[in-house]
């Protein structure tokens, strides 16, 4: 015990703790994204409040957590009529709430449940916390950035640089495999992953990849990596098989785009992080997961994709319907619902 005292000790002198200053809203904190993600948000430096909000089960979450003797006070949010006191003050709303798919499930057919379930929390976001960042992580990412960015903007509180889709769990994913298939450690690795994140609008750029890819990898190896990183999703729901999607790899990439944020919010920028955001980035898709560049006021600048080969730009004009059909299905999704109040 002495022994680990110490170890904490000459740790926190390395890497000394950053003041624990923001507050960050988790929604659909109960479910099984929302469950490993409040544990490691408890764990970040950044964090000083963190509100836990959903519509099941959030006492015995936050109960649960609030143990954990980390700096961040915790506390459980239960029901609509709680959602205010969660989002006040907010710095940064994280959303995971919304059903998962099963085997034989598109991303798309959680649309008509999740569509809704993301419309009513960020209407609650732009009358709480409408200066927050926020962070979608509900599927179908594809439209449900687009159908948050048309309720802030009916508010009159959209700031494109302040909402993002979550797709480093894509990220994550092109590390790993790639660290797996060059025998690295993936902490070494970076992938540029861009496009949305559903099938083949999950493109991720391997020709980018850091430290590159051999000569040794066939073009049938390099296409099979491709499909296996647009396909993971499915893979986890697979061998789930019938009990859920990605949750604890999730949990961890959230928490990664959430560190990034704070990380951007402190000023101790540049920070650089791929995200699914509003854009002019490709022409005629008006939604694209890019590089971005994160300062203090969100997105500051929204960096080129880059060179693709052969295979990678073949695919890139592929996506482009897909995409734009899943962006026009959010965006009429709020057009057709109720005048804004
Ligand atoms: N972006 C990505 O990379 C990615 C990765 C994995 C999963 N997902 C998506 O994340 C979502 C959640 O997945 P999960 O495995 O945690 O599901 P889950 O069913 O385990 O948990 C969802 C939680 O949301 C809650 N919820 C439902 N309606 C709510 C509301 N109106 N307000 C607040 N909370 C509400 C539920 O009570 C539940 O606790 C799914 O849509 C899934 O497809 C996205
Ligand atoms: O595949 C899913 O349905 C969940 C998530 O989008 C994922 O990529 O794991």
């Amino acid at each position: 015990m002495a022994a680990l005292n110490r170890i904490q000790k000459i740790a926190s002198h390395l890497d000394p703790p950053k003041p624990n200053k923001f507050k960050v809203a988790l929604l659909g904190a109960a479910g099984g994204i929302g469950q490993p993600l409040s544990m490691l948000l408890k764990m970040s430096a950044y964090v000083s409040d963190l509100a836990l909000y959903d519509v099941a089960n959030t006492p015995g979450v936050a109960a649960d957590v609030s143990h954990m003797s980390t700096g961040a006070r915790v506390k459980g949010y239960l029901g609509a009529e709680q959602l205010p006191a969660a989002l006040a003050g907010a710095n940064l709303v994280v959303i995971p709430a919304g059903v998962p798919r099963k085997p034989g499930m598109t991303r798309d057919d959680l649309f008509n449940i999740n569509a809704g379930i993301v419309k009513g929390l960020i209407e609650a976001i732009a009358a709480h916390c409408p200066t927050a960042w926020v962070a979608i992580i509900s599927n179908p990412v594809n439209s449900t950035v687009p159908i948050a960015a048309e309720v802030l903007q009916r508010a009159g509180v959209l700031d494109p640089k302040r909402l993002f889709g979550v797709t480093t769990l894509d990220v994550v994913r092109a590390e790993a495999f790639v660290g797996e298939l060059l025998g690295v450690d993936p902490r070494d690795v970076s992938v540029p992953v861009v496009g949305g994140h559903a099938g083949i609008t999950i493109l991720p750029l391997l020709s980018q990849a850091r430290p590159p890819l051999p000569a040794s990898v066939s073009p049938e190896q390099r296409k099979a990596l491709m499909a296996r990183i647009q396909d993971a999703g499915t893979e986890v729901v697979q061998a789930k098989a019938g009990t859920g999607s990605a949750t604890l790899s999730m949990a961890y990439a959230a928490a990664r785009f959430a560190d990034s944020c704070l990380r951007a919010m402190s000023g101790e920028g540049p920070v650089t992080e791929y995200a699914y955001v509003r854009s002019e980035a490709v022409a005629g898709l008006p939604y694209f997961s890019s590089p971005l560049r994160l300062g203090k006021g969100g997105v500051e600048e929204v960096l080129p994709l880059g060179a693709m080969d052969e295979l990678e730009a073949a695919n890139f004009e592929a996506m482009k319907a897909e995409l734009m059909g899943s962006i026009n299905k959010g965006v009429e999704f709020v057009a057709k619902g109720p005048a804004p109040k």
